[in-house]
């Protein structure tokens, strides 16, 4: 597969719904190939900001950047992972992964070709013929991730996509997600309510404030050297630091966030 990222921008961008200021004056942007994640108190707006890089919602003021061009519609450079299993339960594993293929009408047999190939990519192979609900959460993910990969999006927005697996299968998805964004440098923005995983996993974390009218308060380069394994990275000292560095920042946030829900 081919194709590097985009970059993506957010210049000004404010988003009300109704009386209530969700976002305001958020200026981001995250460069092509660059992983970056969001991290936030609940209620901040992290997938507020990812739904309108996917185009499914307009600013209220402000503008989004694709690659530089103004965002009007529908992102169709960019690959949703959401926190929910978002696979079809009624189709196999490889017809699940095959679908965005057969959608753009690629033949049946190419397209179950590609899904095979994305399925051994991701640790599947010999599951090609399970349904869902024969697969573990973990290996649904996996599904999930072909699925959104092979349709070569330049733009991976994902939004908390882990947070309902164990600890261990957690990190194994993380490490497999390095591995294969290493391999052709997606730009990726990444949604998570956890700084451990947003400093393993990126090249900047961006701290968003407690809404209402939440906006970035810091923007965090991460030095950690590539490759990375996510359970070894968390234990180096520059790793501590960092982490202290944002949870200092982070958790006044998440006590305004409490005392004002
Ligand atoms: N369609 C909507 N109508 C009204 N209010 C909304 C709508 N979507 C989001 N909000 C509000 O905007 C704010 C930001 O929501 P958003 O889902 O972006 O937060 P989040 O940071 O992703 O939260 P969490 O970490 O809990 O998932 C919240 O207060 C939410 O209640």
């Amino acid at each position: 597969m081919g194709g590097e990222g985009v970059g993506i921008r957010f210049c000004g961008v404010t988003v009300r719904f109704g009386a209530y200021t969700a976002v305001a004056r958020v200026d981001l942007e995250v460069g092509p190939g660059e992983f970056v994640s969001l991290v936030g108190p609940t209620g901040c707006g992290k997938s507020t900001l990812l739904n309108m890089a996917a185009g499914l919602l307009p600013p209220s003021e402000g503008e989004v950047y694709l690659g530089g061009r103004p965002l009007r519609e529908l992102n169709r450079e960019a690959g949703y992972l959401f926190q929910q299993d978002a696979i079809f339960p009624w189709k196999t594993a490889m017809d699940n992964v095959a679908f965005p293929l057969l959608l753009r009408g690629v033949p049946l047999s190419e397209a179950r070709a590609r899904a095979q190939a994305w399925l051994e990519k991701v640790g599947l192979r010999g599951f090609s013929h399970r349904y869902p609900h024969q697969l573990s959460g973990g290996q649904r993910k996996r599904v999930g991730l072909a699925q959104v990969l092979i349709a070569n999006p330049h733009l991976l927005l994902m939004d908390e996509p882990f947070s309902a697996l164990d600890v261990q299968t957690r990190q194994l998805m993380e490490n497999e997600l390095l591995e294969l964004w290493q391999a052709d440098r997606k730009t990726v923005l990444f949604v998570t309510h956890d700084p451990e995983e947003a400093i393993a996993l990126s090249d900047r974390v961006v701290v968003l404030s407690a809404g209402p009218a939440a906006r970035p308060i810091g923007d965090f380069p991460i030095p950690l050297p590539r490759p990375r394994d996510v359970a070894e990275v968390r234990l180096t000292p520059e790793f501590l630091r960092i982490h202290r560095e944002i949870w200092n920042l982070l958790r006044g946030e998440v006590m305004r966030a409490h005392a004002g829900a």
